[in-house]
């Protein structure tokens, strides 16, 4: 049922998907350093400026990506970091990593400066992403669907990006039926989470107007991607 243009798209999202990653040792930092809320929050600002250097070159391997207007693609870019950033830390949770980066993730997390109201929401999403047992190729597909979206701020030519989508959700759709026929809602529950992330944006914004307040810095890639100083 999936073509074969299907699978070299599947194949190039996916290669690109597992070769763009946190290099190792920016990712073990997270077991090392002590646990002061200062502390956790350069160690969280380090993570995600790492994060968004990676989402930035899977980007780019996106087919078709490259040939969108350029500041569509910066758009695209800018309105999908935290939502791709969420997709990707959240494998960190339900991958249960070996060496207990988990607990110690989701503590640095807890202990960052966020205000509680914003614990629960991003914790359940955590929660419910763990739920799916999402295969590597559908989390490579899902970030890339959600980098696509077309209704992004500021996209000139929502039309092409459209046509980029389009495709993705295709393949992704027919891979949910394969791989888990047993149930057919699957693929409704994976794009059930991309609206979840949608409000994660707002909580996020918030997030980061709260760190502002209390002095917290950003390093310029962030500053440039969320629009802050
Ligand atoms: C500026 C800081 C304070 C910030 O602001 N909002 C958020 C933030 C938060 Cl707190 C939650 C969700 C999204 C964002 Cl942007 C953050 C921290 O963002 C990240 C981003 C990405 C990781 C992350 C990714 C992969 C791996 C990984 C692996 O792949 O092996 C192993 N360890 C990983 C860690 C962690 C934290």
């Amino acid at each position: 049922k999936i073509t074969k243009e299907q699978q070299a798209l599947m194949k190039v999202v996916v290669e690109a998907y597992n070769r763009h990653q946190i290099p190792q040792d920016v990712a073990k930092k997270l077991l090392q350093e002590q646990y002061s809320e200062e502390e956790n929050f350069l160690l969280l600002t380090e993570m995600a400026t790492s994060q968004v250097q990676v989402l930035v070159e899977f980007t780019k391997n996106i087919p078709g990506f490259l040939s969108l207007n350029h500041e569509d693609q910066i758009a695209l870019l800018k309105g999908s970091a935290v939502e791709a950033m969420f997709l990707r830390s959240a494998q960190v949770f339900s991958r249960k990593m070996p060496n207990g980066h988990t607990e110690v993730l989701e503590e640095r997390i807890r202990k960052s400066g966020i205000s509680e109201e914003f614990m629960t929401p991003m914790f359940n999403f955590y929660k419910s992403i763990g739920e799916l047992h999402m295969m590597q190729e559908e989390q490579a597909l899902l970030t890339a669907i959600a980098i696509l979206t077309p209704d992004r701020p500021y996209v000139k030519d929502q039309q092409a990006v459209e046509r980029l989508q389009e495709p993705m959700l295709d393949v992704l759709r027919k891979l949910c039926v394969l791989q888990h026929p047993q149930e057919p809602q699957y693929f409704a529950r994976l794009l059930g989470r991309l609206t979840e992330l949608r409000t994660l944006n707002h909580y996020h914004a918030e997030m980061l107007t709260s760190w502002r307040m209390n002095d917290h810095k950003f390093t310029p890639l962030l500053c440039e991607i969320w629009d802050v100083e």
